[in-house]
């Protein structure tokens, strides 16, 4: 990113604010992009919120890696929420990761400590800067992130996880229509890795793409796009996607011909699930519904559940999530996914079909939550993901599931974690 420190006020209000987002993602545990409004209240130009994002998204993909650095400088550790450190991550990560210069980087951050540790930040920010110190490549995870990865994927994928976390991926496009697949790579310059796929590997502002205003496409991580993929052509039949909000996955289905139901719980989630209804033309029945509690008024052929989960697949995007989750979120989510799983897996007709999906790299959320929904169910069955469906690059011979993990397509971008069963009640 480009210096943003030559305006004659030098980005004071920007840093203050990135301070203020850090804080409410690491102390209070609040997703980057929930906090962010909140954080940049009073910063009226979009360069300068988009400034304070990149200081603290970058921030979260070095934070190990800034703290031992800094760790390094001091005759004792300074507690995790000192002022002194929180103000040395956000000068250190502007000069060693988005290219400010040192001079600027420590200008800007050193009013923040005023009447505090001020001259221990310029000390240790000095030591650093002389010693000519820089961030490794790739950055070390989040120890509880990084051991989990190692225990349940091995260590080549946690050392895929790491280069993923470096930075932010490629933006991925799916068409409403995939027959206009080759047109849309050639007009945006970008490439595809299945039909109604485009990846931007260097993309502008979302809202000023041809095709957007128009609804020819909308932003879907490739991964994402998965689980609709495996419900094929609707030809006019019913889904009910259970947790739909924003809607990308119900736009897909809606494409594919299906007669979707888009429910959720969240009303201000669904507000988007409308907006890009209307956006794109894709006509869909949407419902604000708790599906805990509602039911559908008889049985239905397909579901699509994407579970709410931690979410420790989208690191890439959203580096807050390794940093904020920990088991006690991930058993939490993992209840809540077999209480949906089940009340859900109980609507579907004799052949009818449920995608269970989950954006987490956690077996609890994914792998063990349909072995255990399948122990003594003799009516169900897994129906495997085939290579016609999607990419045979993601299919792993003899599985039974589709897993994404780090490191697939890396070549390629790469793209995110992803858990998805396809289940079929027989009877
Ligand atoms: C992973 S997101 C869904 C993403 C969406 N399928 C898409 O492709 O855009 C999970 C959603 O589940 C919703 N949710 C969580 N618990 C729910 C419940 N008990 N009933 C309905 N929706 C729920 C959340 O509001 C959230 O929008």
């Amino acid at each position: 990113m480009a210096d943003q420190n030559t305006a004659p006020t030098p980005g004071l209000p920007a840093r203050k604010a990135a301070l203020k987002l850090l804080d409410a993602v690491l102390r209070r545990g609040q997703p980057l992009e929930t906090a962010l409004h909140g954080a940049t209240q009073g910063i009226a130009r979009g360069d300068d919120r988009a400034l304070v994002h990149a200081i603290a998204a970058e921030t979260l993909r070095h934070l190990p890696d800034l703290d031992a650095l800094i760790d390094s400088a001091t005759a004792k550790p300074l507690p995790d929420d000192a002022k002194a450190r929180a103000a040395l991550r956000i000068a250190l990560v502007q000069a060693l990761a988005l290219g400010t210069p040192p001079h600027a980087a420590i200008a800007t951050t050193l009013p923040l400590v005023d009447g505090g540790p001020r001259k221990l930040v310029h000390g240790v920010y000095g030591t650093l800067m002389r010693k000519g110190v820089s961030l490794p490549d790739p950055p070390t995870l989040p120890a509880y992130a990084d051991s989990r990865f190692r225990a349940h994927w091995g260590d080549v994928v946690a050392e895929s996880a790491r280069r993923a976390i470096a930075a932010p991926p490629p933006l991925d496009l799916t068409l409403a229509d995939p027959a206009e697949t080759d047109g849309w790579v050639e007009e945006l310059g970008g490439v595809s890795l299945m039909p109604g796929h485009v990846r931007l590997i260097d993309p502008a502002p979302v809202a000023s793409l041809p095709g957007f205003a128009e609804g020819r496409w909308w932003v879907q991580d490739l991964a994402a796009s998965l689980p609709a993929r495996l419900l094929g052509a609707g030809n006019g039949r019913r889904v009910l996607d259970l947790c739909a909000a924003p809607g990308g996955k119900s736009l897909q289905l809606a494409a594919a011909g299906w007669a979707v139901t888009a429910l959720d719980r969240s009303a201000s989630r669904l507000e988007r699930v409308a907006e890009n209804a209307e956006r794109t033309g894709l006509l869909l029945d949407i419902l604000q519904g708790d599906a805990l509690e509602w039911q559908p008024d008889g049985p239905v052929e397909a579901i699509l559940l994407d579970a709410p989960c931690s979410a420790t697949g989208i690191f890439r995007r959203h580096p807050d999530v390794l940093h904020r989750i920990g088991a006690r979120d991930i058993n939490e989510m993992a209840a809540l996914q077999t209480a949906l799983l089940t009340r859900a897996v109980d609507w579907l007709t004799p052949g009818g079909t449920l995608i269970y999906a989950t954006c987490s790299l956690e077996p609890e959320e994914g792998e063990k939550q349909i072995e255990s929904l399948l122990e003594g169910r003799t009516d169900l069955d897994i129906l495997p993901p085939r290579p016609d469906e999607i990419s045979e690059r993601l299919i792993t011979p003899g599985a039974r599931f589709l897993r994404t993990l780090p490191g697939m397509l890396m070549d390629e971008g790469g793209l995110d974690g992803f858990f998805i069963a396809r289940i079929v009640r027989k009877h």
